[in-house]
């Protein structure tokens, strides 16, 4: 028996050596053969007339939006006045939308704005654009670079709240209607502008009802396109081009309030556990305790196809990766899972919003509660995460209370065979000549949610750029965009709306076939 073990130890190192050159080989073959999901920009060209400038007196509307005060602070509450003065401003800055017969107005739920834009071809279905009119509050005022709500220009940028969440695309949009329809233009189609007043707080008093209204009047949308994900500039690994990622779908979220109860009393008799430390240590095995990795369990949905969208475009290591994803995905996840901006791709996030308990120094608290918000990866639900969590805390004494919750969005069509995902790929090129265009998901949510029944294909994309160092200004410090950018947006609002008085098909060239 003895004597054959040379032979058996060749055998298995020769069987494992062939492996590895029969993998090798079809990582080499897929890398070289992978297809390109990438189309040649259109032509097209950005002069005037086909072209809005960002002229001192956009820049100046622009920056007057910002000045108005409108935060969300919970849902509920937020700031009305600032609401109806900012209302009122539009109204008057945007006089051919508002004196135009093809233009109907409703105001929603008190504050948000519904215009609807008539086409000339009333058998075309509508497709709508949507923004918000609310902010987030501000924190660290004094830490600003300029003043939040001053609009104020500075070195190419104008600062502020909302500069890029989202009224941007406010007031992208309404320069983009006003722009055509003063010159004398009617768009084919019907245009719905959808404006809601409380998406930071949910859009419970606004989108919601904007959607039922529409729902109510058997409106059908073609599609719909709100804020979301921008044209990443440094934010796909192995990307330098820019990327822009258009979100096809959205992650679902559960809000979770945890509760431990337990008997309180004076701090110098304490019992051997607490209310506060019970939950602690609860809480403290949710974030020891990630959910599991998408991509690690070979994943299939739109967190793989984003990569494969771009991987002819990638640094060599990255493109051999993700063309072989049925053999490296494991891997791509690890390297997803290192930065907080890739590992929301990756998996369903938890994270510890809110901690209260305690009335004195030295009372013991008899009560401890937490608030988890856990945006939910598109192949998950919200029953998985709660028994995730469930399982992870492993004790009694901790209460569940779900607060809000929405399960992940359906995904809308894309790719070559999704018309609309086609014309907003063009439109993007005719902006961003040199961009990739690739469908991903939100990672956050946005007031779509609130209209999933009026079409099945709704895109979440914002028409500007950005790098790793502007994220934490979404909702956070300094949140600003530059004058480069503003002119994008506008442009490109203006660029869908005249691109969609084409017919809507399906457009194949020749080699495009075949992907
Ligand atoms: C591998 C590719 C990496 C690319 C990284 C891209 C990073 C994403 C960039 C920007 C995304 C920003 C999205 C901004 C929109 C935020 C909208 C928002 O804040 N919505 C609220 C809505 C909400 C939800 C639940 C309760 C109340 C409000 C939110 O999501 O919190
Ligand atoms: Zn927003
Ligand atoms: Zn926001």
């Amino acid at each position: 028996m003895w004597k054959s073990l040379p032979r058996v130890l060749s055998l298995v190192v020769r069987g494992f050596a062939l492996t590895l050159a029969v993998l090798a080989t079809i990582v080499v073959i897929r890398t070289a053969t992978f297809p390109s999901y990438q189309t040649s920009p259109p032509e097209c060209k950005l002069t005037d007339p086909d072209f809005i400038p960002a002229d001192q007196e956009r820049l100046s509307r622009f920056t007057s939006a910002i000045q108005f005060r409108t935060v969300s602070y919970e849902r509920g509450v937020g700031t009305p006045q600032e609401l109806a003065r900012f209302t009122q401003f539009i109204r008057e800055s945007f006089p051919t939308i508002h004196g135009s017969p093809l233009v109907r107005r409703d105001v929603v739920g008190n504050y948000s704005l519904l215009y609807r834009v008539d086409g000339s071809d009333a058998s075309l279905k509508p497709y709508m654009l949507a923004s918000h009119l609310d902010v987030v509050p501000i924190t660290q005022e004094a830490n600003w670079e300029a003043p939040p709500f001053s609009g104020q220009l500075k070195d190419g940028y104008i600062y502020g709240r909302g500069t890029i969440d989202a009224k941007h695309s406010l007031m992208g949009c309404l320069e983009a209607v006003e722009f055509i329809l003063s010159r004398g233009h009617r768009p084919k189609r019907t245009l719905y502008l959808a404006f809601g007043h409380d998406e930071e707080t949910s859009g419970h008093f606004g989108a919601k009802v904007i959607g039922e209204m529409l729902a109510q009047r058997g409106e059908k949308i073609e599609f719909i396109l709100d804020e979301g994900t921008p044209v990443g500039e440094g934010l796909v690994p192995g990307v330098s081009k820019q990327v822009a990622l258009v979100s096809v779908a959205e992650k679902g979220f559960l809000q979770l309030h945890l509760t431990v109860n337990e008997e309180g009393g004076h701090a110098s008799m304490p019992r051997s556990e607490s209310a506060i430390g019970i939950l602690s240590k609860a809480i403290s095995k949710l974030e020891d305790s990630p959910h599991p990795n998408m991509f690690k369990m070979f994943g299939t949905g739109p967190e793989t196809r984003m990569l494969e969208y771009v991987a002819t475009e990638m640094t060599l290591p990255y493109r051999m990766l993700t063309s072989n994803l049925w053999l490296f995905s494991p891997l791509v996840g690890w390297v997803y899972s290192k930065k907080p901006q890739t590992n929301a791709f990756a998996r369903t996030t938890t994270a510890l919003t809110r901690f209260n308990a305690g009335v004195k120094d030295n009372v013991i608290s008899p009560e401890a509660t937490a608030v988890i918000d856990h945006r939910i990866h598109p192949s998950s639900s919200v029953e998985e995460v709660i028994e995730f969590d469930r399982k992870v805390i492993n004790d009694p004494r901790v209460k569940f209370n779900v607060i809000n919750n929405m399960e992940p969005s359906p995904t809308s069509p894309y790719g070559k065979d999704s018309p609309t995902y086609m014309l907003l790929q063009k439109t993007i090129q005719q902006i961003y000549p040199d961009a990739l265009v690739t469908p991903t998901f939100m990672v956050a949510n946005t007031d779509t949610r609130h209209y999933w029944s009026l079409s099945s294909a709704i895109y979440r994309f914002n028409p500007y750029v950005m790098t790793p160092s502007d994220l934490p200004r979404f909702h956070g410090l300094n949140e600003r965009i530059s004058v480069q950018n503003y002119e994008r947006v506008m442009n490109f609002y203006y660029h869908l709306i005249v691109n969609m008085d084409e017919p809507l098909e399906i457009k194949r060239h020749g080699h495009e076939d075949e992907l």
